[in-house]
C-alpha cells in the first residue's frame, strides 16, 4: 500500500534482513523500503523513508543518509544497546530515536547466567567429552568451579546486570557491582548486592567477573591486561554488553597464560570473529553468537515495541522508548 509510511530497513532477507516472521506483520502499518531500493533510486524513495528500523545495528545511520531522508521522524532500534548510532548527530537533524529495553533485559540476563554456568561447570566441553567414541576416560579428573556460595562481580548494574544479581542470588553468590551511578539502598538489598566503587578491587574479589556495561567511549577497552591481571586466576570473565568492552589481544594472552581461568562471550570484536582466530581454539573460552535477546518472544516483543514507537511518533504522540540525551550528550 503505497500510502503507508515508508520505513527504511537494512534488507528483507540474507544475513542483514529482519526476522522473517515479522516482516508480513510490518508490511501491515507500512511500506518497507531496502537500503538496497534506497541506494538504487533515493531521489524516489528518500523523500517517502519516515523511519529507519534497526535490525542488528544495520542500517548505518551516516550524516549522508541522514541528509537524504529529508521526512525522517525517527530511528527505531531492536535492542537495548545505543553504540552503533551518533546520537548527538541524530539529535541535531531533529531526528527522534527510539529502542527496544525491556524486551531484551530477561533473556539477556539469562544469557550472562548461561554462560556464566557453562563456564564454570565446562558444559560445551563436557558435551564433546559425552559424544566422543573415546569412553576410556570418560569424566574423569574432569571438574569445573562451583559457583553457589560464589562472588559475582557485576560491572554496570543496569537493568540487564539487576536482573542477573536477581538470578545470582538465587545460585546464593555473594554480588559486587560496579556501576557509574550507586543504586538505591533498597535496590542493593532486594538482591543483596554490595556497590563496589573501585572497579580493582571488584575485579580482586571476584570468582566471576560479568560486563553488562554499555559500550561508550568511557567504557571501552574498560577490561585490559592490568585489570586481567588483577583478576583471580581462577576467575572466569563473561561478556554479554560488546566486545570492544575487553582488549581481546590481552584476554587471548590472559586465557593462554593462565592469568584467568576461562571466558564466556556472547559478544566479541568483530562478530564474528574471523575462522582462525585465538579465541576460537582455546578450551577455556565458551562462545555464544551476540544471542542475548535471540528467544522467539523477545525477538517478537522489540519488533512490536519498534512499531508501537515508529506510530505514535508519526501521529505526534509521546514515543514509547524513546532514547533521550543530557546536555553532555549521554543516554538520560
Ligand atoms: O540489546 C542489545 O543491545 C543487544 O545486543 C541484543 O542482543
Amino acid at each position: 500500500d503505497q500510502d503507508l509510511p515508508g520505513v527504511l530497513v537494512s534488507g528483507l532477507e540474507g544475513p542483514h534482513g529482519i526476522c522473517e516472521d515479522h516482516i508480513g506483520d510490518l508490511q501491515k502499518h507500512f511500506t518497507l523500503i531496502t537500503l538496497q531500493e534506497f541506494l538504487e533510486n533515493n531521489t524516489r524513495f528518500g523523500p517517502k523513508v519516515q523511519a529507519v528500523y534497526i535490525w542488528g545495528g544495520k542500517p548505518a545511520v551516516t550524516q549522508e543518509l541522514l541528509q537524504s531522508l529529508p521526512s525522517l521522524k525517527i530511528i527505531a532500534s531492536a535492542g537495548a544497546g545505543l553504540d552503533h548510532l551518533d546520537l548527538k548527530l541524530i539529535a541535531s537533524c531533529g531526528v527522534k530515536v527510539a529502542n527496544t529495553p525491556q524486551a531484551v533485559s530477561s533473556p539477556t540476563a539469562d544469557m550472562g547466567m548461561a554462560l556464566l554456568l557453562a563456564a564454570a561447570r565446562r558444559v560445551v566441553e563436557g558435551h564433546r567429552l559425552a559424544i566422543a567414541p573415546d569412553t576410556e576416560n570418560f569424566s574423569a579428573n574432569w571438574m569445573g568451579q562451583e559457583v553457589t556460595g560464589a562472588t559475582l562481580g557485576i560491572i554496570g548494574m543496569g537493568s540487564i546486570g539487576y536482573k542477573i544479581a536477581q538470578r545470582a542470588r538465587a545460585f546464593e553468590m555473594k554480588i559486587l557491582y560496579h556501576n557509574r551511578k550507586r543504586r538505591k539502598l533498597e535496590e542493593e538489598e532486594a538482591v543483596g548486592a554490595t556497590y563496589c566503587e573501585s572497579l580493582d578491587d571488584l575485579l580482586q574479589r571476584s570468582d566471576f567477573v560479568l560486563l553488562a556495561v554499555s559500550l561508550t567511549p568511557q567504557t571501552q577497552r574498560l577490561i585490559g591486561k592490568r585489570e586481567l591481571n588483577l583478576m583471580k586466576p581462577t576467575a572466569i570473565l563473561v561478556n554479554i554488553g560488546r566486545g570492544l568492552l575487553v582488549d581481546q589481544d590481552a584476554l587471548v594472552q590472559a586465557l593462554q597464560t593462565g592469568v584467568i581461568k576461562g571466558a564466556a562471550l556472547d559478544v566479541t570484536h568483530p562478530e564474528p570473529l574471523p575462522r582462525d582466530h585465538p579465541l576460537l581454539k582455546l578450551e577455556n573460552v565458551t562462545l555464544t553468537p551476540h544471542a542475548g535477546s535471540a528467544t522467539h518472544q523477545a525477538r517478537r516483543q522489540m519488533m512490536e515495541n519498534l512499531v508501537a514507537s515508529i506510530l505514535a511518533s508519526l501521529h505526534g504522540l509521546p514515543i514509547p522508548n524513546e532514547v533521550r540525551l543530557n546536555w553532555d550528550n549521554s543516554v538520560a
